[in-house]
């Protein structure tokens, strides 16, 4: 029995994921996915709103291996606050095949901001899903803004697609590249030209900072993994089609917080040549562009 006890509806990662029919180019990156703890030693934060099962760098990276990828981007889960431990153990485990994106708080120190750097950080998350964290203020997050940006980092931003309006000022305020989780988890029950959609497109059309990640289908899908998420595709399509040079894929391992399903990795590999159906496409959002976002140097 480990230190946590594991939520009572927490849903393990898939054991045994298919074997993806897309074959992912040499040097693919996974660019988010996530690790948790293991628990009896990188202990889960006190603030946290949900306990996770364990999943550990080196269950990530057999699951890299196994789906074809080269590296990945891990980004800090809710569930390990503002502890950065766990993920900059599996950085530093990584064979510099890792990247990271951290949660800080607003007097982290120049010195801090150094070490997470040089572990491989190249980012912040701003969390304002409300059944994750409670946000920080506008203005604690300003603060970190201004102190990320001289390490040429960017920013994280998730939230929901309802909230959008009212953090749309905010966002666009930012001060550094700007990377959106999961397209802004759009309501895919609304149409893909309507206007709640068209926001998150004008947010992407109109400030060339702005990137976002095309993952999730299995978060936002109303047809699931036996419809294999298609109702998901026109929205991811036109997002990498339109942005082409500023999106990024990740499998989002180990999938916290799904309720009615666990994802099969391998599934969702296979959704990739839907959303980007060239091979032009596959390979920025593969390669060229987390590689120009995470391996610049
Ligand atoms: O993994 C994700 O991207 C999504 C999450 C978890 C999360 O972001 C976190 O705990 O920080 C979610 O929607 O529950």
């Amino acid at each position: 029995m480990g230190k946590f006890t594991v939520d009572a509806d927490w849903l393990h990662w898939h054991q045994s994921p298919s074997k993806p029919e897309f074959v992912v180019p040499e040097g693919a990156v996974d660019a988010h996915c996530h690790v948790f703890g293991p628990g009896d030693q990188f202990p889960f934060a006190q603030e946290r709103k949900y306990t996770p099962c364990d999943a550990s760098k080196d269950q990530l990276w057999a699951l890299r291996d196994y789906l074809g990828f080269s590296r990945n981007v891990i980004v800090q889960a809710t569930c390990h606050g503002a502890d950065n431990r766990a993920l900059v153990d599996a950085l530093n485990h990584s064979n510099g095949m890792a990247r990271g994106v951290a949660t800080v708080k607003a007097d982290i120190t120049d010195e801090e901001l150094q070490a997470l750097h040089a572990a491989g950080v190249r980012g912040v998350r701003f969390n304002f899903v409300k059944r994750l964290v409670d946000a920080l203020p506008f203005d604690s997050l300003g603060t970190i803004a201004e102190k990320i940006k001289p390490l040429g980092w960017h920013i994280v931003i998730y939230f929901e697609s309802q909230e959008l309006p009212e953090l749309y000022d905010f966002f666009t305020s930012l001060p550094t590249t700007v990377v959106v989780d999961h397209m802004g988890r759009p309501d895919i029950s609304k149409p893909v030209d309507g206007s709640e959609f068209a926001l998150f497109l004008k947010l992407m059309e109109e400030n060339k900072n702005f990137w976002s990640k095309v993952s999730c289908p299995e978060r936002l899908s109303l047809v699931g993994p036996e419809g294999r998420y298609e109702d998901v595709v026109p929205f991811a399509r036109e997002v990498v089609t339109r942005f082409e040079d500023r999106v990024l894929w990740g499998t989002d391992w180990p999938h916290p917080n799904m309720k009615n399903h666990m994802p099969d990795d391998g599934h969702l590999v296979d959704v990739i040549p839907k959303i980007a159906p060239t091979e032009a496409l596959q390979r920025k959002l593969l390669i060229d562009n987390p590689m120009r976002l995470y391996w610049a140097d």
